[in-house]
């Protein structure tokens, strides 16, 4: 198979020394959106300018289509970047700062204009076609950066926190927009951002990195259901971690730890040291079923918000954990502080996974 975008064993390690990313693997589809979600200084801006060709590769290749363009010059690969900052030329109109690299590529004057008028008039920018960059508005820089970025009809188009700069509703707006333009085009999309909900609503799939390591990548759902790395599980969600000694396998892609709070079955081989729990995936329960894992503490805090009881059980030990259940439940309106509670677990919900 033939890939839009493969990453092979990639690495950067700066002059000085610092080692921004290692041994960084990665295939992406064509038409797939790909989001690397991380900490501020994870390696995820690096990565993606080695994509561009920004920044030179320590070890490892880069292919696109099944081309090695390790070496190739960004302006010969088949990708195209959106800043944070746009990286606009503010003295240049609308029109001057899109056709901007149809120039730099040589495109003939008539092809570049009939281009040029057609990406503006998809993001409604005609009205400001001869307009100086620099008088226009957030959102509306936005569409120029990524209208200027489209123009030149890449393969692979590489965003890096492109909404960063824009309040809140501007970018909820403009996340809706972006994806129905990745899904109208076709086109791949390669996206950095730290902000979680960015990452895990608009893409297919979710690189998570730290310290420039990749943890896990995985669909947006299952990095929630069922995170591979201790990283990814304090990360995403709201988890409890329960660690213990492993105690093999419990049949059918099942094994159980030895916890302070019993056993622990959940999805693994049992050679794991630690038991993951989603907050959602615990139940308030008068006694449980026979297959479930039951916990027993009290109640330390009630927050009801809309739908959903935030509540934190404290464990023997003084152990506090999060847990979110269903807030219309009698069971959850009728608890007090200090009252005994039975949490009731499915182990189907239960991730084992490795210190
Ligand atoms: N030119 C450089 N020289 C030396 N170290 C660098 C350079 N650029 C980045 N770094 C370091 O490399 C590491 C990764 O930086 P990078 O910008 O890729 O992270 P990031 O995940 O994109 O962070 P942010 O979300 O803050 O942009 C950091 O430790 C950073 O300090």
């Amino acid at each position: 198979m033939v890939y839009d975008l493969e990453l092979i064993s990639v690495g950067k390690t700066y002059s000085d020394g610092t080692v921004a990313v290692s041994d960084f693997d990665l295939k992406v589809e064509k038409g797939e959106f790909v989001a690397f979600l991380g900490p501020s200084g994870c390696g995820k801006s690096t990565t993606l300018r080695m994509i561009a060709g920004f920044e030179d590769i320590t070890n490892g290749e880069v292919m696109m289509m099944g081309r090695n363009v390790t070496h190739v010059p960004p302006e010969k690969r088949p990708t195209s970047m959106i800043f944070q900052n746009y990286a606009l030329f503010p003295h240049m109109s609308v029109r001057e700062n899109v056709a901007f690299g149809l120039d730099v590529k040589g495109t003939p004057k008539a092809e570049r204009d009939r281009k040029v008028d057609r990406i503006l008039d998809m993001f409604d920018l005609e009205p400001f076609a001869d307009r100086k960059a620099d008088k226009l508005s957030g959102g509306q820089r936005q569409r120029i950066a990524l209208a200027r970025g489209l123009v030149v009809e890449p393969e692979i188009l590489l965003l890096d926190e492109p909404l960063g700069a824009l309040d809140a509703n501007l970018r909820r707006i403009i996340q809706n927009e972006l994806k129905l333009l990745q899904r109208e085009l076709g086109i791949t999309f390669v996206f950095v951002t730290h902000a979680q909900s960015e990452a895990l609503g608009l893409s297919d799939r979710v690189v998570v990195m730290s310290n420039g390591v990749v943890e896990q990548i995985s669909p947006p759902r299952e990095l929630y259901r069922r995170p591979a790395t201790p990283f990814v599980a304090d990360f995403i969600g709201s988890n409890t971690v329960f660690e213990g000694t492993p105690k093999g396998t419990a049949g059918s892609g099942f094994g159980q730890i030895d916890t302070p709070y019993g056993i622990m079955t959940g999805l693994g081989q049992g050679n794991e040291t630690l038991a993951v729990v989603p907050a959602e995936a615990f139940r308030i329960v008068p006694m449980g079923t026979p297959n479930e894992i039951l916990l027993h503490g009290t109640l330390a805090e009630r927050q009801l918000v809309g739908a959903v009881g935030h509540l934190k059980i404290r464990l023997p030990g003084d152990r506090d954990i999060a847990v979110e259940v269903s807030a219309d439940r009698p069971e959850v309106r009728t608890l007090t502080p200090g009252a005994p509670v039975t949490l009731g677990v499915d182990p189907a919900s239960v991730t084992l996974i490795h210190a």
